[in-house]
């Protein structure tokens, strides 16, 4: 009878909804009087034989208290002293630190008695009984056991999670309270010098600034310069862009992808340093398809027996190396390094493949397509249709066959500012290798590849050097390198005018006035004359040369590629977040519902891990008033960072049978989790990827 009528009280207590007057009044006055006969209490009032004793019994130094909710509650009380009297820190009593006190401080953290309705749905029930545990530790309390709002998780002009703590991490807070009683009922307060001097410290922790920071790591959400960006790219989240996964996701899916060895079964197992070969083209079987000088040419995608990493493997088939003077220029090359470049890595022949085959090997980027593939694709499904080829029989005036390639080119032009961004990387990736008293050899719609972001890189450095090794044997190498370099220069002014005209025909001999005059009237002067200073065979050229012709198109580069470097590092300080509660959930899931440890199968059930089973329970399995799963990816987020951080802040946990309600500590709880997860560590198998 007396029983039913405390939980009546404590019912109603606390789905009361509270002025913030009431609030500062609020007592809880619940007697000392409903121990359940079915249980046998230690003095701290928890049953000897449950789960929640073996949490209080085990070895640790900072353990909760635990009282019976009669004799815990019936202490709490936020209003004005009447009796004073000092509480030594450490008190094993709850003492609201953050809350309004006599004085009128105001707290700054989530208020305990706002939080609580929900906790009135679950206490139904003949016998009830609780027993509340209260942490050592100052802090405020958000007991969430039935679902509360969640905390905003908009990401864009709203913080998502940020609860702001004036509190000192546990250890470093010297608790400090006042308590009184009053007619049986005790207050506790903390002194406003306590109060203030944590505010201070978390005020001078900008210096000469006034601010309080969060007390635990969480995403603030998108930066208004990023959220004014991706408006134009498309919606934003608390994980990775839709565009960009799916991108990271094909490439990973290309690094993987394995080749199917009844399609393949003449491939090496192993051919120097590499294995798991996969072609990355048709092996050519015509000889007399003829790539490089005269010699056939594969490429594959090869794993590196020792690192793992994969490489691209050039492979020239039938190639003797006469003499080794080459090999200077290899390690030259070997030596570059640069953004608009395929760097190579190392050269060697072998006998593998069955013949003598000279193999290059650059890095590999999956994913890539040649310049030709994207921009001149001869496959017909593409709908490409070179306009230089149109019927070029046809026995038609002249000017009726320039007037049909300019209105095919008007129709398929590509965007100017793309001409120009292939241009500035072009002619930075030859900046540095004319540099580097190196040529380019290669500059031909074939060998520069193009992946995600327009990003373009000569892809076949090195080869035409080793090949030809005619700059070994050479009288003067050096003036045939600057030779080299010219026609490097020239081959741009072609590769230039092919992409303005949509054709690779456009460069040939016979086509180049008309193809001039097409650039003429759809792009701009400066595009035409970069071309033609670039054909121009009187002239000694250079790349500084084309820097003026460039002029401020470079800032439009610059703007944009640091305006795609803001946005990737967006994605990146979310993921930051999530892979730091990745980590987090490991070590829970590697604790909770372990189904033995050290012969012991009720470990996950009992001491450290008990709590955390609750825990566990809290953040992710609670339900409505009507029994309806509850799930809020911002209460889960919000825990979780707390946990990480162990924060003072209290959270309450209610056992499984409704019979316990465990108020205990962020700082307690990682303990825990820290406590439980060595154990399981250093009784593990040994292995580099733990952590
Ligand atoms: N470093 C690289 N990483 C990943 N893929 C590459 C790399 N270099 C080239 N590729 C891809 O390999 C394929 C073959 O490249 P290659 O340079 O042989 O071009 P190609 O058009 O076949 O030229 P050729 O007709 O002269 O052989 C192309 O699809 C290209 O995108």
């Amino acid at each position: 009878m007396e029983t039913e009528n405390v939980k009546e009280r404590l019912n109603s207590l606390l789905q009361k909804k509270l002025s913030e007057n009431e609030r500062k009044t609020f007592v809880l006055e619940i007697q000392n009087k409903m121990d359940h006969p079915m249980y046998v209490f230690t003095p701290n009032g928890i049953p000897q034989e449950s789960k929640l004793a073996t949490y209080m019994n085990r070895q640790s130094t900072s353990t909760p208290v635990a009282t019976s909710i009669t004799q815990s509650f019936a202490k709490v009380a936020i209003g004005s002293p009447v009796n004073s009297k000092k509480v030594t820190p450490q008190s094993p009593e709850f003492v609201p630190t953050n809350r309004i006190v006599g004085g009128g401080n105001t707290s700054a953290s989530p208020n305990f008695f706002n939080s609580f309705p929900g906790l009135s749905g679950t206490t139904s029930g003949p016998g009830y009984q609780r027993t509340v545990i209260d942490s050592p530790h100052s802090g405020t309390v958000s007991p969430h056991l039935t679902p509360q709002p969640s905390p905003p998780l908009t990401i864009n002009n709203c913080s998502p999670i940020p609860h702001v703590s004036l509190e000192k991490p546990i250890g470093t807070v010297a608790v400090a309270a006042y308590q009184e009683n009053v007619g049986g009922t005790t207050y506790f307060y903390p002194t406003s010098a306590e109060n203030s001097v944590s505010a201070n410290d978390s005020l001078n922790s900008i210096p000469g600034t006034s601010s309080i920071t969060s007390s635990y790591q969480v995403y603030p959400g998108t930066p208004s310069h990023v959220t004014a960006l991706k408006s134009r790219t498309g919606s934003s989240s608390f994980f990775i862009a839709e565009d960009t996964r799916m991108d990271i996701y094909s490439r990973n899916a290309l690094t993987l992808i394995q080749p199917d060895p009844e399609q393949f079964p003449d491939l090496p197992q192993e051919v120097d340093n590499y294995h798991e070969l996969c072609p990355l083209e048709p092996i050519p079987t015509n000889p007399l398809q003829k790539a490089h000088l005269g010699y056939q040419a594969s490429m594959y995608k090869a794993t590196h027996v020792k690192t793992g990493t994969r490489h691209c493997l050039r492979r020239i088939h039938g190639f003797r190396l006469q003499n080794t003077k080459c090999m200077t220029y290899v390690d030259m090359w070997k030596k570059l390094i640069h953004s608009n470049i395929v760097q190579l890595k190392e050269v060697f022949t072998t006998k593998s493949f069955g013949d003598n085959s000279m193999v290059f090997v650059y890095d590999y980027h999956p994913g890539s397509e040649t310049l030709l593939t994207k921009h001149f694709s001869t496959d017909p499904i593409n709908g490409y249709v070179d306009p230089f080829a149109t019927d070029p029989s046809a026995p038609r005036p002249y000017s009726h066959h320039k007037n049909t390639i300019l209105r095919h080119q008007q129709n398929n032009k590509l965007p100017e500012t793309l001409i120009w961004n292939y241009i500035i990387q072009l002619t930075s990736a030859l900046r540095i290798i004319h540099a580097a008293g190196l040529a380019c050899r290669s500059l031909d719609p074939t060998k520069i590849i193009i992946t995600v972001g327009n990003r373009l890189r000569l892809s076949c450095l090195g080869v035409m050097d080793v090949i030809m090794n005619d700059t070994s044997t050479a009288s003067n190498p050096l003036a045939l390198v600057q030779h080299y370099q010219q026609e490097d220069l020239t081959s741009l002014g072609k590769l230039v005018l092919a992409l303005a005209c949509k054709s690779t025909m456009a460069v040939q001999r016979e086509n180049i006035s008309t193809a001039i005059e097409v650039v003429t009237r759809t792009y701009t002067t400066d595009l035409r004359n970069l071309i033609m200073y670039l054909l121009s065979p009187q002239q000694r050229k250079s790349v500084a040369d084309l820097m003026p012709m460039i002029g401020a198109r470079f800032y439009i580069q610059l703007d944009s590629i640091q305006s795609r470097t803001d946005i990737l590092e967006n994605e990146v300080a979310k993921e930051m977040e999530n892979g730091r509660l990745f980590r987090l959930l490991v070590k829970l899931g590697s604790i909770n519902e372990r189904p033995e440890f050290n012969m012991d199968g009720t470990w996950s059930e009992t001491g450290d891990r008990y709590m955390l089973k609750l825990f566990r329970d809290y953040v992710f399995h609670q339900v409505t008033e009507d029994g309806r799963p509850w799930l809020d990816m911002a209460h889960v987020v919000q825990c979780l960072n707390k946990l990480d951080t162990g924060v003072p802040e209290k959270v309450c946990l209610m056992s499984r049978d409704e019979q316990s309600i465990l108020v205990v500590s962020y700082t307690e709880l990682k303990h825990c989790l820290e406590q439980s997860f060595d154990e399981v560590l250093n009784a593990s198998v040994p292995t580099d990827n733990v952590t």
